[in-house]
């Protein structure tokens, strides 16, 4: 029954994917008895937690309920401790949290102060569900640079297009719907200029029947060679794209990108390329809590090479276009001896369509 209750925390949480960045995603079920009393989850940023709406519901006795959150509550010190008088004064008798905050600032520790009180409180419950779906929120606030996911669809003979550079679709209807799930999840999409002048893609977010959140879409483009009809470089409102460019972008460039309304964001050069740990520690300043990394495969070569990769998936097609100038997933200089390979740990799979996904973690 705990597993059930924790489970329905986790859904209500999901619902905040891509409102709340980089807060952490949080739901809260109130049981009394086996009944749910209340339910609640947190989906605009800075609003109130969903732990202190949900113990504000209604006027019914509370006493000897079960309070469900799939993280302990975050905020500052008044927050928390505004919530840990009202779980006193309704006579909350047990929560179960999925897992810590790990913010290594944190003002308040929330489970020793309930303990205090007499309070009983179960840590652990569905933990893995719950650290996968708060991994952004558990690295951004310990590391303040962004967590990194990167996706590729290939066929099943390992490439990302035909020798002609043909690209639309190597995967499923399903998968793409799968790859927006991922957009709506982060702040940020990040592919190269050569996948904005082969693709033309709109790296922003569709879901039917949902309400969406569109990803900053970020290019990396030394001197910002990329088409002024560019989809990405229609921006409005609901669709920002920031430039990564050198410092050496000529001033017309750089002024009719941003007269189009992108921002350009200049980082040295060196020998020749922008780093990509250099990128990943300004993103993170400028607040960007995840990066998800759609390619193409120099971008993806740069990324890997810079060991600034967390997770990664794969949509594997049941498809072979052949060709040895047909290119593949990763480009950069790869490695030398199979020992020393990238090995992906907890590794899992899901048939999507007719494709399979992967998914693993680098750390
Ligand atoms: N999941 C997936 N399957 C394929 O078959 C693909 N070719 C890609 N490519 C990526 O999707 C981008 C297109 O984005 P929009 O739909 O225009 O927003 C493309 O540029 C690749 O990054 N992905």
């Amino acid at each position: 029954m705990n597993e059930h209750f924790m489970k329905r925390a986790i859904e209500l949480a999901y619902l905040g994917s891509g409102f709340i960045n980089p807060d952490p995603l949080s739901g809260a079920v109130l049981v009394k008895d086996n009944i749910v009393l209340g339910e609640s989850c947190y989906r605009t940023f800075g609003a109130a937690s969903a732990e202190l709406e949900v113990l504000s519901y209604g006027l019914c006795d509370l006493s000897g309920a079960e309070l469900y959150l799939n993280i302990e509550p975050f905020g500052n010190k008044a927050k928390l401790t505004e919530l840990i008088r009202v779980i006193k004064d309704r006579k909350i008798e047990k929560i179960y949290i999925g897992i810590e905050d790990r913010n290594p600032r944190k003002e308040i520790h929330f489970i020793e102060e309930l303990k205090h009180l007499g309070i009983s409180c179960e840590l652990g419950i569905l933990k893995d569900e719950c650290e996968e779906m708060n991994e952004i929120y558990s690295h951004y606030i310990v590391n303040k640079t962004p967590y990194v996911i990167v996706k590729w669809a290939m066929t099943l003979d390992g490439k990302l297009a035909t020798k002609t550079g043909d690209s639309k679709w190597i995967s499923s209807e399903e998968s793409l719907r799968f790859v927006h799930h991922l957009r709506q999840r982060v702040s940020a999409i990040l592919v190269g200029e050569n996948t904005v002048r082969k693709d033309d893609p709109l790296l922003t977010t569709r879901l039917e029947g949902v309400q969406i959140s569109n990803p900053i879409r970020i290019i990396i483009s030394k001197y910002g060679d990329i088409p002024m009809e560019a989809k990405v470089l229609q921006v409005d409102e609901s669709t920002k794209t920031w430039i990564i460019a050198s410092e050496l972008i000529s001033k017309e460039r750089e002024e009719s990108i941003c007269n189009l309304g992108a921002r350009i964001l200049k980082l040295k050069e060196k020998n020749g390329h922008i780093d990509f740990n250099k990128v990943m520690d300004l993103l993170g300043r400028l607040g960007i809590d995840s990066v998800y990394i759609e390619g193409g495969s120099a971008v993806l070569g740069s990324a890997f090479e810079s060991g600034c990769v967390h997770k990664v998936y794969t949509a594997i097609a049941p498809k072979i276009v052949g060709g040895n100038k047909a290119v593949t997933p990763v480009g950069g200089n790869g490695i030398e001896r199979m020992n020393d390979a990238i090995v992906l740990k907890r590794l899992s799979y899901e048939i999507v369509g007719p494709d399979v996904i992967i998914k693993g973690y680098i750390y």
